[in-house]
């Protein structure tokens, strides 16, 4: 059997819109997620017996079964028995309850690089499958991209790349979200803005802010993009974190095509057309805020979620 390495990237939500609540208890949402080039590596090697080992470069991640990679191997050493033990080295890039999916990004190269090493040949629709049982976000990670996410994030079609589009994320690193504590201060403020009939849900999702966005994207317009970037997250967050607000501010500032929190915060980020753009971007607002704990990030959409970086 081969060990795998796998490279698992960071997402950023270009739209989070809460349409209501869900039977499940999860909340009804439309999400327009894109991949950014920022990436843990994930590598997967053969165990004998039946042990599942995660290791982790950062000492904040947690090695035990609560991690997402650790979930992830159990869930399919339950589906597919027999194959053995695996010890998941995992290299931490992406900064942790930053609203980027890097838990879920690496649940995901879990499944994809046991796929891999267990010669199971499983569609994506199947590793998708079994990601949704992990988390909301776990699907989207599996194949990346351009995506738009319906349900509680795991409804998944396709859109046209973004190409040539920069993503300058901001994260102070001593501050981190939890999701449930974003999901429920928003609940709190703003749960008289649900939509909980179907029907009522079907209309919000034909004439909420996805709507114009999609149509930018579809147009490949930049400038339309930035301007139509929405997260409903974010004005329940930023409310709570007003660091995080002056941070939006001061990217504003400098005119970038549009800022945003990603998911449930507390990332900003800002988008460019160019890399060059995005350095000096990052330059100058590392600069305005002067602060040693603020970290900056230049990143590019991508095209993929998991891919192998090599069979070792
Ligand atoms: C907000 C988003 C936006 O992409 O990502 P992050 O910012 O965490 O990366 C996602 O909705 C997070 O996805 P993920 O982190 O996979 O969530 P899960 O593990 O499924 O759920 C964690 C918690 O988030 C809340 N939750 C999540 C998804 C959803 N549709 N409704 C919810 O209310 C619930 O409180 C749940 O207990
Ligand atoms: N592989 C992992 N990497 C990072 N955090 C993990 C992982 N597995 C489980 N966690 C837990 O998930 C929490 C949320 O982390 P993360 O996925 O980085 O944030 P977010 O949900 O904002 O995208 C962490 O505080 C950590 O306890």
């Amino acid at each position: 059997m081969q060990s795998y390495t796998l490279l698992a990237p960071a997402k950023i939500n270009l739209l989070l819109e809460v349409i209501g609540d869900r039977p499940d208890g999860y909340h009804e949402l439309v999400m327009v997620m894109q991949s950014v080039d920022l990436a843990d590596e994930v590598k997967i090697t053969p165990l004998a017996g039946d042990r599942i080992i995660v290791r982790c470069d950062h000492p904040m991640v947690p090695t035990d079964s609560s991690n997402l990679a650790y979930k992830a191997a159990r869930l399919m050493q339950q589906q597919y028995p027999g194959h053995g033990g695996v010890e998941i080295q995992i290299q931490k890039r992406i900064p942790i309850g930053a609203g980027l999916a890097g838990g879920s990004t690496d649940g995901a190269a879990t499944l994809v690089g046991l796929d891999l090493m267990w010669n199971l040949g499983l569609t994506q629709a199947e590793l998708e499958y079994y990601a949704a049982q992990l988390g909301s976000d776990v699907p989207f990670c599996v194949g990346g991209g351009t995506k738009l996410a319906l349900g509680r994030g795991e409804e998944l079609s396709p859109l046209a790349d973004l190409d040539q589009c920069y993503a300058v994320l901001a994260k102070y690193d001593s501050l981190s979200v939890s999701t449930p504590w974003a999901y429920q201060t928003y609940r709190t403020r703003f749960a008289d803005c649900y939509a909980n009939s179907p029907e009522a849900q079907e209309v919000r999702r034909r004439q909420g802010p996805s709507v114009p966005l999609l149509k930018a994207m579809q147009a490949q317009d930049y400038v339309q993009i930035g301007q139509c970037l929405h997260n409903d997250l974010e004005r329940a967050v930023l409310d709570e974190l007003p660091r995080v607000a002056r941070l939006k501010e001061t990217f504003l500032k400098h005119q970038p095509l549009g800022c945003l929190m990603s998911g449930s915060g507390p990332t900003v980020f800002a988008l460019t057309q160019t890399q060059a753009e995005a350095q000096a971007l990052a330059q100058q607002v590392q600069a305005a805020i002067a602060d040693a704990d603020l970290q900056c990030w230049v990143t590019q959409f991508c095209r993929f979620g998991i891919s192998v970086l090599e069979p070792v």
